[in-house]
């Protein structure tokens, strides 16, 4: 997360960290993630590339700090990894970028609801947010796009719903963005999400209660003028997670 500010696990207990284990024993951070349900994580395809043998991927619910320990952490192995089915790369983007992860704990158990854990709400049936929408997107990614090292603390940023039309605009991103796809930025493009923040959550608030709208998908580097943080819209992809969790 470019900007923004660091933030406890408890201000967004739906946030999952995901993992991959090397053989040897090491791992390594890759991407965030969202709690839907208890069994359920929802992520970005981009996120999975094809495993190398003896690696697998693993997440924890309740964590503030990367790699290490935050008192309520929980880890949860990947029983089930569905990446959406027309997941394709583009020039730029990502297409149907969402991933879904059935979780399972070391004693076989789905997660349950803490204080540092909780699900987030699906935004309700195709009904999308006005354009110019205050929301909040969380991750461990990158503080500057040219950070080699990913910061110790969980951070969130502030950043404003983008109309499709603005954002195929030849300065912005053109027809790379698809009506599948939401465009959100900081109003002075000071905060954005960065790499590592992919798969996270992009979460609004529909009525009174905040919703999952959008899962970090691309954009062309961090915080960039013209350049909005694009995300996978959540509430096209309501059916593809109906019809697989
Ligand atoms: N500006 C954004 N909102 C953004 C979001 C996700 C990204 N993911 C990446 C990325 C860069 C290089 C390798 N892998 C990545 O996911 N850059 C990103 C930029």
């Amino acid at each position: 997360i470019v900007g923004g500010n660091r933030t406890p696990i408890e201000s967004q207990p739906w946030f999952a960290a995901i993992y991959m284990s090397h053989s040897g024993g090491s791992s390594s951070f890759k991407c965030g993630g969202a709690l839907i349900s208890s069994c359920w994580v929802v992520s970005a395809a981009h996120c999975f590339p094809k495993l190398k043998k003896g690696q697998s991927y693993f997440l924890y619910l309740g964590q503030s700090k990367l790699n290490s320990e935050t008192l309520g952490e929980i880890r949860f192995e990947i029983e089930e990894l569905i990446l959406h089915e027309n997941f394709s790369t583009g020039a730029i983007a990502y297409h149907n970028d969402i991933a879904l992860l059935k979780i399972r704990s070391k004693t076989d158990k789905c997660a349950e609801p803490s204080r540092t854990v909780q699900t987030i709400c699906l935004p309700s049936a195709r009904e999308d947010i006005p354009v110019g929408s205050e929301c909040e997107v969380t991750g461990f990614g990158l503080e500057e796009q040219n950070d080699y090292l990913y910061p110790e603390y969980l951070k969130m940023a502030v950043v404003r719903t983008i109309s499709y039309r603005t954002c195929r605009q030849p300065h912005y991103y053109g027809s790379e963005v698809t009506p599948q796809m939401l465009c959100a930025a900081h109003p002075e493009w000071t905060s954005d999400a960065c790499q590592g923040d992919s798969g996270g959550p992009l979460v609004c608030p529909i009525d009174d209660r905040m919703a999952l709208v959008g899962v970090v998908s691309w954009g062309l580097g961090c915080a960039e003028k013209n350049k909005p943080g694009v995300y996978a819209r959540v509430s096209h992809f309501l059916p593809w997670i109906q019809a697989h969790t």
